[in-house]
């Protein structure tokens, strides 16, 4: 195992130690938990816990688990091995309902005949709550989300985005200390997003003690509205860290490709290069420098993970980079991607061009440069 994995395994379990030596309560605690379907295994060995008033994100390419997590955290799932525990709870053989969670999956999933108000109050109808309690607090949460005015519509009349404030607010209603959100915004066009992850993010301040457990396969979802992230591929929890180290000092391949999209640069350390320091390293006869955090010795393979907005064009050899040549350009709106070649070792990178500065164009030979610090360097991923 490399030592930059190994930091990110330990800044996670560090945290988790330090709950249990403080004797605070996390609000959700999965212990090696492994759901199974037939001889699919959807998730394995799954450990984290979630702080009260934490955002956690399950970030992860499909079918990676995330909401299967999700699932076995609610009660949806047949855990075959481990403990889910909410608020110290062992809760791994109660039923949903038993769980006191608010849960919002990804097709708002309202009573289609019923109006808004009634949607919400649905469930704490089936809780039994005293009718003189029903009214306020639906009330309130449909006022959190922005809804009130439209308690009396069916959901038909509502767009999509509003459809999913009412599923949050009916989530919302039985007063969760716990919220799961299962892609809440995936089925919402690009501009609604938006406006929903701002919404979201003054949910997140409305509720300061619930905490909140969010699966999505969006990175910039991840990036807007976590405390941490967890990193999930093939049915296991790779890396689990804060947004920010894990964006910036991304433990594995995976991490730096996933957050951020990287691409790898296999290279060999041909010296000895302390913690912290910058050293020279060969990517298939070529030097390049970087940054290793936590050291790495002569003769290492490693990788190197450089993200499209790190490299410059210039047309002058440069002091860090490669000549490259540019196989395709790709319009992505406020950046063209540029896909090129290095000429010495056909290695693939993308580079990122403001739209506003010249792209070069397919078939043109020029440099990309990179600074050492914008350069990570990781494991090899032997199971790429
Ligand atoms: N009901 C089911 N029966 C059989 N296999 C399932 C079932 N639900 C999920 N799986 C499988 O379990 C694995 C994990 O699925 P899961 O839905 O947790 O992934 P995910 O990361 O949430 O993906 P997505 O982002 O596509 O929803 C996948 O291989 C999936 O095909």
């Amino acid at each position: 195992m490399s030592m930059e994995t190994g930091r990110a395994r330990r800044t996670a379990a560090s945290t988790e130690a330090s709950h249990a030596a403080t004797g605070v309560v996390p609000a959700v605690r999965m212990s090696s938990v492994s759901v199974a379907y037939g001889k699919t295994v959807a998730l394995q060995d799954c450990s984290f816990e979630v702080a009260r008033g934490e955002t956690l994100a399950l970030l992860g390419p499909s079918g990676s688990g995330k909401s299967t997590a999700l699932k076995a955290i609610a009660g949806f799932e047949n855990v075959v091995s481990g403990r889910v525990e909410i608020d110290g709870r062992d809760v791994t053989a109660l039923p949903p309902s038993a769980r006191g969670v608010g849960f919002v999956v990804q097709q708002y999933a309202l009573f289609p005949h019923m109006t808004v108000r009634k949607n919400v109050a649905f469930g704490l109808q089936a809780r039994r709550t005293p009718r003189a309690e029903i009214k306020p607090r639906v009330d309130e949460v449909l006022r959190m989300v922005g809804m009130f005015s439209y308690a009396d519509r069916l959901p038909r009349e509502l767009s999509g985005g509003q459809q999913q404030r009412v599923a949050i607010a009916r989530a919302l209603a039985g007063r969760p200390d716990l919220l799961l959100l299962d892609e809440p915004l995936s089925a919402l066009d690009t501009r609604l997003r938006q406006d929903m992850l701002i919404e979201l993010q003054q949910l997140r301040r409305d509720l300061p003690d619930v905490a909140i457990v969010h699966v999505t396969h969006d990175q910039a979802e991840a990036l807007a509205l976590a405390d941490r992230i967890a990193l999930m591929r093939n049915a296991r929890l790779e890396s689990i860290d804060t947004a920010d180290r894990l964006f910036h000092r991304p433990p594995s391949e995976f991490a730096a490709t996933f957050l951020g999209g990287a691409d790898i640069l296999p290279v060999r350390a041909t010296t000895d290069i302390a913690a912290g320091e910058i050293g020279v390293l060969d990517h298939g006869g070529l030097p390049v420098r970087a940054r290793s955090v936590d050291g790495v010795a002569a003769d290492r393979h490693v990788a190197l993970a450089v993200r499209p907005w790190a490299w410059r064009f210039t047309s002058v050899p440069p002091e860090n980079g490669f000549e490259v040549e540019v196989d395709d350009v790709q319009w992505r709106g406020s950046t063209r991607h540029v896909r090129v070649r290095i000429v010495a070792t056909d290695q693939r990178l993308g580079v990122d061009v403001p739209v506003l500065d010249r792209a070069p164009e397919p078939g043109e030979r020029l440099f990309v440069d990179v600074a050492p610090h914008d350069v990570h360097m990781v494991p090899a991923d032997k199971s790429a």
